[in-house]
């Protein structure tokens, strides 16, 4: 994989995400536990801080287990409860270990977000097997095989739960990442057919679109592509974590206990106005690409 680093750090660092100020009271996630994907990630963190802020339990996952152990250190400083797990979600044995791990050590799960996820940059002509079969995998399988774990093991202990997937905006705006606008494009119906399907276990399933939002993630970008984010909505700006982080709390907790099905999408309306050109914008649409 290419990576582009940028001269600064990209996103919010813990420093900061411990003291970001929430709309949402304290204690509204008391002794919930939640599952993060991709909890070390940019947008996984700050969810990450901020349910565990909110009084939750979260069980942060990844491959890298020296991120996350690194991350539950700095929520423990803060006197936060966390835990970290390994695993690759591509992996549906690993997923399920996971979920019996979490079970048998907090007795309960109340909510997953799936953060883990990536793409790469690339006109969609030139993608190769491997690389389409990489973002597939990822994205859309292991997502599902999280989905599918969690609602297993809460229907075995009939215990309502509720997912959150974290998407990207699939309808207008985002270019030269097919692969992904396929994969989310397919969590996101997956999302709305399991919705009714989990309605009578007491699960609700929703997404969360992001727009361009400042993580390390970034790093795959080119400096000139990252550039022009600010300009793919009609803000003008980039996200931050938090803006994401807040939404997906709404969806997750009690806030959107009638909501089911939905995909919300936080994007500074970029879905109406802007473009966002991954791999540069081509001559043909006015811009400087041959
Ligand atoms: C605002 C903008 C929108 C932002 C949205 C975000 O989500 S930002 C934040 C989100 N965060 C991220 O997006 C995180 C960064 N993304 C990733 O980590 C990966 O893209 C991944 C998600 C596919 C990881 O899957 P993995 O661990 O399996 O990855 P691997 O490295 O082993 O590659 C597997 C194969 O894919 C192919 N291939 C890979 N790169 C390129 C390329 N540049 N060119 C061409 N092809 C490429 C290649 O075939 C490679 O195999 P090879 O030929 O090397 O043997
Ligand atoms: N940032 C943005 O502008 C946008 C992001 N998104 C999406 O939001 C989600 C989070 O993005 P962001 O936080 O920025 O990205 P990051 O790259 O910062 O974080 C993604 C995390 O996913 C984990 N991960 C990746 N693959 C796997 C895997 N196979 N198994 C387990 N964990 C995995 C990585 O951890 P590890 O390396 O330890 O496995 C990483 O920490 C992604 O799905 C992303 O595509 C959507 C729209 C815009």
């Amino acid at each position: 994989m290419t990576e582009h680093p940028s001269p600064s750090k990209l996103g919010l660092t813990d420093a900061e995400l411990a003291v970001h100020p929430t709309v949402f009271a304290n204690d509204v996630l008391k002794d919930q536990v939640i599952v993060v994907s991709g909890g070390a990630g940019g947008i996984g963190r700050a969810i990450a801080w901020l349910f565990a802020r909110l009084g939750a339990h979260v069980a942060v996952v990844g491959r890298d287990g020296s991120k996350l152990d690194a991350l539950v250190a700095q929520l423990a400083e803060r006197h936060l409860k966390a835990s970290a797990h390994v695993a690759d979600i591509r992996e549906p044995d690993a997923v399920n270990l996971l979920f019996d791990a979490i079970w048998a050590a907090q007795g309960r799960v109340d909510s997953l977000v799936n953060s883990a996820g990536g793409q790469f940059p690339q006109p969609a002509i030139d993608f190769s097997v491997k690389g389409w079969n990489a973002v597939i995998n990822t994205n859309l399988n292991g997502t599902w095989y999280m989905m599918q774990a969690a609602a297993q093991h809460w229907r075995n202990h009939k215990h309502p739960g509720s997912i959150v997937n974290i998407v990207v905006v699939t309808t207008h705006g985002l270019y030269g990442i097919a692969h992904t606008i396929a994969a989310r494009s397919g969590v996101i119906g997956l999302s709305r057919a399991v919705a009714v399907e989990w309605a009578p276990l007491n699960i609700r399933v929703n997404c969360v679109a992001p727009g361009a939002i400042e993580t390390e993630g970034w790093n795959v970008y080119t400096p000139e592509a990252r550039a022009a984010y600010p300009r793919s909505n009609p803000m003008m700006r980039v996200g931050s974590p938090w803006e994401v982080a807040e939404a997906t709390a709404f969806l997750a907790g009690p806030s959107a206990k009638f909501i089911t099905g939905e995909t919300l999408t936080v994007d500074g309306g970029g879905q109406l106005w802007g473009e966002t050109w991954t791999t540069g914008k081509p001559a043909y649409f006015g811009g400087d690409d041959k």
